[in-house]
């Protein structure tokens, strides 16, 4: 892309998510969408997570996927200090395998909202596509890359044979 400042951020509240959130990062990568990723934690790390969601706007990040596990706490206290959207992971936790992830991201109260994907890889993946779409809307380039991979995965589909 012509842009090379991040227009993605994608943080994550621990190291240990990095398994489920590299995927964000691949799909990125794989469109050349420049991002970066950090860990950024509510809890552990409440100053730093303020000043990441009060200047992302002005850093130019057009979009934030967030992921975090067990108390998820932190897509919905970015989005809370930033109108860049916010696209939440719910990172599978040990514990409850990620459905306490999942309920701390979606129940969001009504005015502060965050987008929420499936637990785990899928959703991580998924984050980044709807980044990716989200971005696509201007700029053409992006969108006819994005409609290749939408026909690629098609085709790989159609293909299919079962044994
Ligand atoms: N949910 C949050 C937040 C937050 O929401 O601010 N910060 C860390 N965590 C989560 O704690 C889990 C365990 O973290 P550790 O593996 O570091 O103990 C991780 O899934 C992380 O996202």
């Amino acid at each position: 892309m012509a842009e090379d400042k991040p227009l993605v951020g994608v943080i994550m509240g621990s190291t240990s998510d990095w398994d489920t959130m590299s995927h964000a990062h691949e799909m990125l990568e794989r469109f050349q969408v420049p991002h970066e990723c950090r860990v950024v934690s509510a809890h552990r790390t409440p100053d730093l997570m303020r000043e990441y969601a009060t200047t992302a706007e002005e850093r130019g990040l057009e979009v934030i996927i967030a992921g975090a596990g067990g108390a998820a706490h932190l897509p919905g206290m970015v989005a809370a200090q930033t109108l860049v959207p916010v696209l939440g992971v719910p990172v599978k936790s040990r514990a409850l395998q990620g459905i306490d992830s999942l309920l701390s991201i979606v129940q969001m109260p009504g005015g502060v909202p965050t987008a929420t994907f499936a637990i785990g890889d899928s959703g991580a993946k998924n984050a980044a596509l709807f980044a990716v779409a989200q971005l696509a809307t201007t700029r053409e380039p992006l969108r006819r890359a994005l409609a290749e991979f939408r026909a690629a995965q098609a085709d790989k589909v159609k293909n299919e044979t079962l044994s």
